[in-house]
């Protein structure tokens, strides 16, 4: 089997060469011919299903009779998706980063399972980190200039530096008493009577960096729900958000509008007109585009937050020109513009190249430690340069997930 794997940076256009795989055009290279049986793993394939059992009500893997997908965590998503490609015996499967969105102990049995089909399926794995290619597959490549592919250089990873610049002034400051922003005390919440967590006791304060982890379908995505005020299940429980129990007539806007947001998904809501700038300046006016005229301030600070980011150059860029990395810190950026009590980063450098995730935690690390904000990072990855104070991790139980600080 000539399996190979080839590690991308984010600059490289992806989706065109999925494309011409599944065409099968210009696949020679891979030993793939017009007769091959092929499959594709993939976020886009997740969605795929997804929408398949949107409109049929089934999308056609067994395990989605039980659970529908839709419900599933996406870890679980994609641990089904993959069993079921598996279940097909394609002559080749390509894996689109494999291993985002699962959790250690998913991606080792995943490994030991992809392994114990190398024999009879030929994989052709697309990694964005060097660490997740497979460990049984000898042949890297990397793009080559020419537009074909080379051997993979292990040691090049670009890298720029924001820490010189200075973090951007907040124009307006809340007003905030006691220490406390989110306290959970004994919290539990159950999905049509299975219990998912279970006595919750956990409490962020003002400036702290945590690191919120847990195995997939563990209750993190549950947990966060509650803490941007969108989930039902925190009323008539001891949960307190910015020194109110929630239930009490507090607006979900004013829980909103103290908490920036960030998640992967949320590139696509900006895949319009807007240039980079007024992505930016969206973050003040809590729109996705820009449809109320900005405050000459509100101009100047986000060019502020481009010159921190280093990308004042591309201000006027339509922001779907960017790359997916200086997507990803733009989006960072507009949740931090108004310093809010708490930005929430869930799973921040899912999808980007070594050389960006880098970039992204230097950012990350900077905000923590120059800003009054409290920052929550979601991950089940352990980032080595990720310089988090405490953790909350969650672990699975029969009776739901319990939760510890670590
Ligand atoms: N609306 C729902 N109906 C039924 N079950 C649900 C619903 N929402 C979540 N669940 C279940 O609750 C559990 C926790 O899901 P949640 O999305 O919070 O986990 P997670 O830790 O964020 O997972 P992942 O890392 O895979 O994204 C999962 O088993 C999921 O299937």
């Amino acid at each position: 089997m000539k399996h190979v794997g080839i590690f991308l940076s984010n600059t490289f256009n992806k989706q065109l060469f999925i494309q011409q795989l599944l065409e099968k055009k210009n696949v020679a290279l891979f030993g793939i011919s017009s007769t091959t049986h092929l499959q594709l793993f993939s976020a886009y394939t997740v969605q795929q299903y997804l929408l398949e059992e949107d409109i049929h009500g089934y999308c056609g893997i067994e395990a989605a009779r039980v659970q529908t997908l839709r419900s599933m965590s996406s870890g679980e998503q994609k641990r089904v998706l993959l069993q079921h490609l598996l279940s097909l015996k394609p002559d080749v499967l390509v894996l689109d980063n494999v291993f985002d969105n699962l959790d250690i102990a998913t991606q080792e049995a995943l490994k030991e399972q992809l392994s114990n089909a190398a024999g009879n399926i030929q994989f052709i794995q697309l990694a964005h980190r060097k660490k997740d290619l497979l460990a049984f597959i000898i042949d890297r490549l990397m793009p080559s200039p020419d537009g074909g592919f080379i051997a993979l250089n292990e040691s090049v990873i670009e890298h720029t530096s924001t820490e010189e610049a200075i973090v951007p002034a907040p124009l307006h400051h809340y007003n905030l008493t006691g220490n406390e922003l989110v306290r959970f005390t004994d919290v539990n919440v159950s999905y049509d009577g299975r219990q998912v967590l279970q006595q919750i006791n956990w409490t962020i304060s003002k400036g702290e960096f945590w690191q919120l982890k847990g195995p997939n379908g563990s209750g993190k995505t549950t947990l966060l729900t509650m803490i941007t005020g969108d989930n039902v299940k925190g009323y008539g429980q001891q949960l307190f958000l910015f020194g109110r129990k929630k239930g009490t007539g507090e607006t979900v806007w004013s829980i909103k509008e103290k908490v920036g947001y960030l998640t992967p998904a949320m590139t696509d809501l900006f895949a319009t007109r807007h240039t980079l700038l007024q992505m930016i300046v969206s973050g003040y006016l809590d729109q996705i585009g820009l449809y109320t005229i900005p405050s000459d301030m509100q101009l100047r600070s986000a060019y502020e937050w481009l010159q921190l980011l280093q990308l004042q150059h591309k201000a006027n860029l339509p922001f779907n020109k960017l790359t997916q990395g200086e997507q990803r810190m733009a989006l960072i950026a507009r949740a931090m513009v108004k310093h809010p009590p708490i930005l929430i980063l869930d799973e921040p450098l899912m999808g980007l190249d070594d050389a960006n995730a880098a970039k992204v935690i230097q950012l990350i690390n900077k905000l923590a430690a120059e800003t009054t904000s409290a920052v929550l990072y979601v991950s089940h990855q352990t980032e080595a340069g990720l310089q988090v104070q405490k953790i909350f991790e969650l672990q699975k139980t029969e009776n739901g997930s319990v939760g510890r600080t670590v």
